[in-house]
């Protein structure tokens, strides 16, 4: 439901200028619980600086964001303030479009990193949990004492998977999380994300380039152009948009039935 209680994400007015390079020109937009949002615009547009400046890793020029409640760009950094942030930090995953993992560590251990590290949990429960977030993520139980290296690429990002829903958060972000997969591999990635969306209860915020991920798996797709919001709605409306980039963007692609949550649909 579209209500400010169920908002988690509120994105205002955002202006990012390096130097005389205007990225964002005012971006606004907000996030329902419960959804999963895709972000596009073509290279450059600012979606990974968007994504930096949602989680709190670079500050806007001006504009501001509200995660969870918490303003992330607050002009005070007052100590109740990092203390809310800290609070805040814990509610959200983050997988980086490389998935980020420690190489040094087994797939294990770098899922339980977060739960060392927030919780005081013994390690027989971390152990129990890292191995629930393993399943969640759909790797099999042997996966846990491989290195990052002695993995395949889908198998990496389910690694990440794992790490970035350690801490059970409410919100997840991605960055272009299926690049580097073969198409089958990725529509089973974007099929363990629409499930973490519909049985976990999870909102998932991604930046991507894979129209497939965007017809199959999103409940709403934003578009970025030239600094601002250029559409915001349902990926079947998007690709019967006139505007000339969206259609250039979306060619050749038919816009999915009407799709319900839940029951992805993988367009032609
Ligand atoms: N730290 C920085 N200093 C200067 N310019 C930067 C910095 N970070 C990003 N930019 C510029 O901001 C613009 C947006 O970059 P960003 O990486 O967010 O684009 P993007 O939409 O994610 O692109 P892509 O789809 O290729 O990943 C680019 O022109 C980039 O060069």
């Amino acid at each position: 439901m579209n209500s400010p209680q169920n908002t988690v994400l509120l994105v205002r007015d955002i202006v990012t200028r390096f130097g005389t390079h205007a990225v964002h020109r005012g971006i606004s937009f907000s996030v329902q619980r419960g959804s999963l949002v895709g972000m596009i615009g073509a290279s450059g547009t600012g979606k990974s600086v968007l994504l930096r400046e949602i989680i709190g890793l670079h500050r806007p020029s001006s504009g501001q964001v509200e995660l969870l409640g918490c303003e992330m760009w607050d002009e005070t950094g007052s100590p109740t303030h990092a203390a809310r942030l800290a609070a805040v930090r814990r509610r959200f995953g983050m997988m980086f479009q490389d998935g980020a993992l420690f190489s040094s560590l087994t797939v294990a251990q770098n899922v339980a990193v977060a739960l060392r590290e927030h919780t005081s949990l013994d390690d027989a429960l971390i152990d129990e949990l890292v191995q629930l977030r393993l399943h969640q993520a759909g790797l099999p139980a042997e996966a846990a004492h491989k290195l990052p290296s002695e993995l395949s690429g889908g198998m990496r990002k389910r690694a990440a998977i794992a790490r970035a829903i350690a801490l059970e958060p409410e919100l997840l972000f991605m960055d272009e999380p299926t690049s580097g997969l073969d198409p089958i591999t990725a529509r089973g990635f974007d099929r363990l994300v629409r499930s973490l969306v519909d049985d976990l209860g999870l909102t998932v915020f991604l930046v991507t380039h894979d129209l497939d991920t965007l017809i199959g798996a999103t409940d709403r797709v934003i578009a970025l152009a030239e600094g601002r919001v250029l559409a915001d709605g349902r990926v079947q409306d998007l690709m019967r948009s006139q505007d000339p980039w969206l259609s250039q963007y979306f060619l050749g692609r038919t816009p999915p039935a009407a799709q319900t949550k839940g029951e992805p649909s993988y367009g032609s």
